[in-house]
């Protein structure tokens, strides 16, 4: 639904997208992290033809970014959705439906769908931030969209807003939606979206399922063993480079040295009480994978 090939950018002498390539399917949810300026919004606005990119090529459903018929299956739900506060919830969608040439009666089922039904009548100025997003993923909604480009979509909402907004993404991609967000968290797009594209200094560091690149970066593993009391010095010696923290030894590992560590601890029988297997958690992960080029 959304090819990039060899896309770069640049705004004067800075190089905003560097040889970008990437692909979103039908019916698949990609994430796009990256830090500040990393260059997330450049390439949506490149997606969807707002900007033109310097060299490489694009293409949505096949067609030219920003024609007439991309547009016609994009939707587009920017970071900061700004509505006129006077117009109610329901003016305001019909009002995007008519712009697009659709049925402005549709507007009711669209905020049922966002879980608007109840505040559709009220105008938008009462409307909580989380609540204004989800006009403007109704309005995002016109037209059953094929791509969707969310940019930043859950910023400042609460963990039972993001997990409804997660899971209207979900039901969109099971009807065949590609969905393409921004996002600074990967602990809030863990398990919520099928692919993880890393941005950073404009160019791609990670475009995997989050399994691969784990396994991928083979970072460290800890080890963490509870010695039994008066025990941890020489479970800490016998262990060699674990870092004794009160009864607690600390070891740390590569991936595939994990089994031969645990049979080394399993030896030591009765001198240890307990091991925890702690894995890289997902800041080390994206950490590992947003390092900015040198
Ligand atoms: N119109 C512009 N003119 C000059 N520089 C620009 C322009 N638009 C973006 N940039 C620069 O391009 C780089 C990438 O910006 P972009 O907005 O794509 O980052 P981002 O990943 O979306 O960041 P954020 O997470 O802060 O929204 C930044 O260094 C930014 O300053």
């Amino acid at each position: 639904m959304l090819t990039l090939l060899q896309v770069t950018k640049a705004f004067g002498g800075l190089t905003a997208l560097d040889d970008i390539s990437l692909a979103v399917a039908p019916g698949e949810r990609v994430a796009l992290l990256g830090h500040n300026g990393a260059g997330k919004s450049t390439l949506m606005k490149i997606v969807l033809g707002l900007i033109a990119a310097d060299r490489g090529r694009i293409a949505v459903g096949g067609h030219a970014p920003g024609s007439r018929a991309a547009r016609a299956i994009t939707a587009y739900l920017p970071e900061n959705v700004a509505f006129h506060p006077a117009l109610t919830g329901l003016e305001t969608v019909r009002h995007y439906l008519r712009l697009r040439g659709e049925d402005a009666r549709k507007a009711g089922d669209l905020l049922d769908r966002v879980g608007l039904g109840a505040a559709a009548g009220r105008r938008i100025g009462t409307y909580s931030k989380g609540m204004r997003q989800r006009v403007g993923l109704a309005q995002a909604l016109i037209g059953h969209p094929r791509l969707l480009v969310l940019d930043e979509p859950t910023s400042g909402l609460d963990p039972v807003s993001r997990r409804d907004f997660y899971a209207l993404l979900a039901e969109l991609a099971a009807e065949g939606a590609a969905i393409l967000l921004s996002s600074h968290a990967l602990t809030e797009v863990e398990a919520r979206t099928d692919r993880i594209v890393i941005l950073s200094g404009g160019r791609l560091m990670a475009n995997d399922t989050l399994a691969n690149l784990r396994r991928q970066a083979a970072l460290p593993i800890r080890l963490q063993v509870s010695a039994r009391p008066g025990a941890a010095d020489e479970v800490a010696e016998r262990l060699k480079g674990g870092r004794r923290n009160g009864v607690v030894v600390d070891l740390s590992c590569a991936p595939d040295e994990k089994l031969d560590r645990l049979g080394a601890i399993t030896a030591l029988g009765p001198m240890v009480e307990d091991v925890e297997i702690l894995p890289p958690s997902l800041e080390d992960l994206y950490t590992h994978y947003s390092r900015r080029p040198s």
